[in-house]
């Protein structure tokens, strides 16, 4: 088990609790989607998991140790945190993004050397975006940066990669890049993943579990296609949804569709 959460506690200071005896596992080269309305706690959640926030009470075990005995250069060299791309604005070119993965494998005072410029350039052109290497990230679009910081995340050899929203404010081509990049991560080379999404169907389409959460306090875990069903997505958005199945050369594709609010 490459992630566990046991009785995961945590509210931000003088505010109620939001995350409430939450229990999580996760397999080596699984993807584990999280999903639920906007401001239910779902960016909280990964952060409290990964040790960026403290839980209240219970805890996380990496690869069965409690975060809070591992030095912080361990669960760094074993996580790489994406966050939402749109929060990002630094003046780095991409291979300068990409080569910031390497930190927590650098000494203190260790400067990137060429080493760390060949490994991201290698891992730029596994990633498909080479053009990219002197673009400046303002300048990118979303899909472009969404894309680097993946290879960031990469680049540190992570065994877990946590993704906050990977897709959200992509195109149909980038989105289905980004979640095909994913898919592969996990279930070609063993690269476990957790990602937030607000989109059921993406998370039906890449995920092997599914975690949701909703304002009723109900918490929906288990296997992606036993929790992603029409009750529960409606009970969590107040929306009417029709799950619906089309085939597509020799697939089976489930495609969640929102239809009136309840
Ligand atoms: N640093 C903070 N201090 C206090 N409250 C916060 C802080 N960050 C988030 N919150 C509050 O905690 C709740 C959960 O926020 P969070 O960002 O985890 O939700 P989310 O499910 O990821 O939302 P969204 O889908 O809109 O991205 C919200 O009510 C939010 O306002």
């Amino acid at each position: 088990m490459i992630l566990e959460v046991e009785n995961g506690c945590f509210g931000y200071p003088k505010q109620k609790e939001i995350l409430k005896n939450i229990n999580l596992h996760l397999e080596k080269g699984h993807i584990l989607s999280v999903l639920g309305p906007n401001g239910i706690g779902k960016t909280t959640l990964l952060k409290c998991m990964i040790g960026l926030l403290p839980w209240t009470s219970g805890r996380s075990l990496l690869n069965g140790t409690d975060l809070r005995e591992m030095k912080s250069k361990d669960i760094w060299n074993t996580i790489s945190y994406i966050p939402q791309a749109h929060s990002f604005s630094f003046s780095y070119t991409g291979l300068e993004m990409v080569m910031l993965g390497r930190s927590s494998h650098l000494g203190l005072f260790e400067q990137p050397g060429a080493r760390e410029i060949e490994m991201a350039e290698a891992m730029m052109e596994k990633v498909g975006i080479t053009r990219l290497a002197g673009k400046d990230c303002n300048r990118m679009s979303g899909g472009e940066l969404q894309m680097v910081l993946i290879a960031r995340a990469l680049i540190n050899e992570p065994e877990l990669i946590i993704l906050d929203e990977p897709e959200t404010g992509l195109d149909f081509h980038n989105q289905i890049l980004v979640l095909n990049m994913i898919e592969r991560l996990a279930h070609e080379e063993g690269i476990s993943a957790i990602m937030n999404t607000h989109y059921p169907t993406n998370a039906m389409s890449i995920a092997d579990e599914a975690f949701m959460m909703n304002r009723k306090g109900d918490r929906f875990y288990g296997t992606t296609d036993s929790i992603l069903n029409e009750h529960n997505i409606s009970r969590s958005f107040d929306v009417n949804v029709i799950v619906d199945e089309v085939s597509y050369k020799d697939r089976l594709i489930r495609n969640i569709i929102p239809v009136s609010l309840t």
